[in-house]
């Protein structure tokens, strides 16, 4: 059995906006489609990534850290760190809550990036969690660089390097937004080159975001062997249940 892989985006589960602060309602309702889906069996191995929201992205913004310019002064490692730590911590505990069997993994504890900027995060410890029956819950972090530090590592690319990794045969990103929209608002049901949405797509409406918001999101899809969905967090529930609700990017 091929594990699934659902990333709760930052923006749903915080208020982007506003620095540190939960979204707790939106990340009960997400607890709850997890929770329900693995109790029903819709779903049997999950791995969960979470974004950074107004946790991760305020401080690498304060800081100015970016995914490529990275920070050589461990105090700012640390306050993006640990602000992404406390996060987590939230998203296990609601989890925890519903019976889900979760775990933390932190990324800056495990994997780093050459001076090329390719990264270099092992999977086994997420696979051997998988094989034993948990949850492991990634989640956007710091990272150290040859050359730059510490540098941002999206949980989009853990979505991604996750995939290949563990042969992930679904992959879900939820969003605040129902899907990929085009110029007038509307979800593009399938996206298989990047000029199927170029001319919509920007980045993140909050203006700390430092990873590049929808644009950079389906790029990295598009890279992926597997097909994603890209879809809101009413979808959840149909997500993890096998449909493929809003948009679906496919690059290969
Ligand atoms: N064409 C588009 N279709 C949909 N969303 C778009 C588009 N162009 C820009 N966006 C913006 O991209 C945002 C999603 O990217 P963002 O990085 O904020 O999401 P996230 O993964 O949920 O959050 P985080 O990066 O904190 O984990 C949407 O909320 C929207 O503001
Ligand atoms: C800003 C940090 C530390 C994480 C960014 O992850 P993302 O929200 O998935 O882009």
């Amino acid at each position: 059995m091929n594990p699934t892989i659902l990333k709760l985006g930052g923006s749903v589960i915080t208020e982007k906006d506003r620095a540190e602060t939960l979204d707790g309602a939106a990340l009960d309702a997400a607890a709850d489609a997890v929770a329900e889906a693995m109790e029903g069996g819709d779903v049997s191995e999950l791995v969960l990534v979470h974004g950074g929201g107004s946790f991760g992205h305020h401080h690498a913004s304060e800081a100015g850290v970016t995914t490529t310019d990275g920070s050589g002064d461990a105090a700012d490692a640390i306050a993006i760190h640990g602000a992404m730590k406390t996060l987590n911590q939230f998203v296990l505990s609601r989890l925890h809550e519903r019976g889900v069997p979760a775990l933390p993994v932190h990324p800056l504890s495990a994997g780093a990036r050459d001076a090329d900027g390719d990264l270099d995060l092992p999977m086994n410890q997420a696979a051997t969690m998988l094989n034993e029956g948990f949850v492991p819950v990634l989640h956007g972090d710091v990272i150290a660089t040859a050359g730059e530090g510490v540098t941002v590592l999206s949980g989009d690319e853990i979505v991604t390097t996750a995939a290949e990794h563990l042969s992930a045969d679904r992959v879900g990103l939820c969003s605040t937004v129902p899907g990929v929209l085009d110029g007038n608002d509307e979800v593009i049901p399938e996206i298989t080159a990047f000029e199927d949405a170029a001319d919509a797509l920007g980045g993140s409406d909050a203006d700390a975001d430092v990873t590049g918001g929808m644009a950079a999101k389906v790029r990295q899809l598009l890279d992926l062997g597997a097909p994603a969905s890209v879809f809101g967090p009413e979808s959840i529930g149909a997500f993890l249940a096998g449909e493929q609700p809003g948009t679906t990017i496919r690059g290969r």
